[in-house]
């Protein structure tokens, strides 16, 4: 079913696609500055949800409120429903959400510490201590990750001395080793060039088969290219959500035809 909104073309998903994220009137505010404005959007699970805009529209504050990343830097009202809890509610256990809801960065930001430790660290914390498992985990992170080969023999060397693009995805088989249902990313090939970017995008298609994928990225080819569906968020506002393929080639709003045909100023 679509709905349209005044100047917002929402798409709604009917009962056959799962969700497994949904955002109701979410509201982010620094100070008195309100930077998202009653965002009502529906994440649907394993597929891969872009999010476009203006630089300052609002995406990597709703992207980093999915995860209560804002906590303490911004005031977050509404409600983010997962499962059947509101994600926003103060009863959460923010930590355990954080292992369901992982979150990758715009620059790659290994631990200082071998490519093992790398993945390790976090599964320790969470109490898996056997050395069997952890070897398992590992591997399959990588090998999700689409890094194994390029790393398997040497992963207890240092991990800062991969290269840019093979940081960031052993940043993400960092987040998938813990085994979350979603994985958000803020702009994860801005400091990659063009052929690491290519790998990674291919990492995330392939990723999209088992986990949720929401990522934020200024470039717009890359939306068209890996995303299922593309919210466009213009001064806090998502104007419009739809299908990927409509986004780019039938917009519905003005202000998205646009963004997507490179005549916004
Ligand atoms: N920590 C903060 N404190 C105050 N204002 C902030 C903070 N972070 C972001 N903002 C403001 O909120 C608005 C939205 O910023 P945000 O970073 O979410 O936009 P964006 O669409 O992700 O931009 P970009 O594409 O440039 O990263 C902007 O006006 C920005 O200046």
């Amino acid at each position: 079913m679509m709905m349209t909104t005044g100047n917002c073309y929402i798409l709604k998903f009917d009962s056959k696609q799962e969700i497994a994220l949904e955002t109701k009137q979410l509201k982010i505010f620094y100070d008195e500055y309100e930077a998202i404005s009653a965002a009502d959007l529906q994440i649907p699970r394993f597929k891969i949800t872009a999010l476009i805009g203006a630089s300052g529209s609002g995406k990597s504050t709703f992207l980093r409120s999915l995860n209560r990343m804002n906590d303490g830097i911004a005031s977050v009202q509404g409600q983010i429903w997962y499962r059947d809890l509101d994600l926003n509610s103060r009863e959460i256990d923010v930590y355990a959400m954080r292992r369901q809801i992982g979150m990758v960065f715009q620059r790659p930001n290994p631990f200082p510490k071998s490519i093992y430790e790398n993945i390790t660290f976090a599964l320790e914390r969470h109490g898996i201590t056997d050395k069997k498992e952890l070897d398992e985990r590992v591997e399959t992170a990588l090998r999700q990750a689409a890094l194994w080969d390029e790393v398997k023999d040497k992963l207890n060397k240092s991990a800062l001395a991969l290269s840019g693009g093979q940081a960031q995805r052993l940043c993400i088989a960092r987040a998938i080793a813990l085994k979350p249902d979603i994985l958000l990313l803020d702009e994860p090939a801005s400091a990659l060039d063009p052929i690491s970017t290519a790998q990674l995008e291919e990492t995330l298609i392939n990723l999209k088969q088992q986990y949720t994928i929401v990522i934020v990225t200024h470039n717009l080819p890359q939306a068209a290219r890996i995303s299922d569906y593309t919210a466009h968020f213009s001064q806090g506002v998502v104007v419009e959500f739809n299908g990927t393929t409509e986004t780019f080639t039938q917009p519905k709003i003005a202000l998205t035809n646009e963004y997507v045909s490179g005549d916004f100023g």
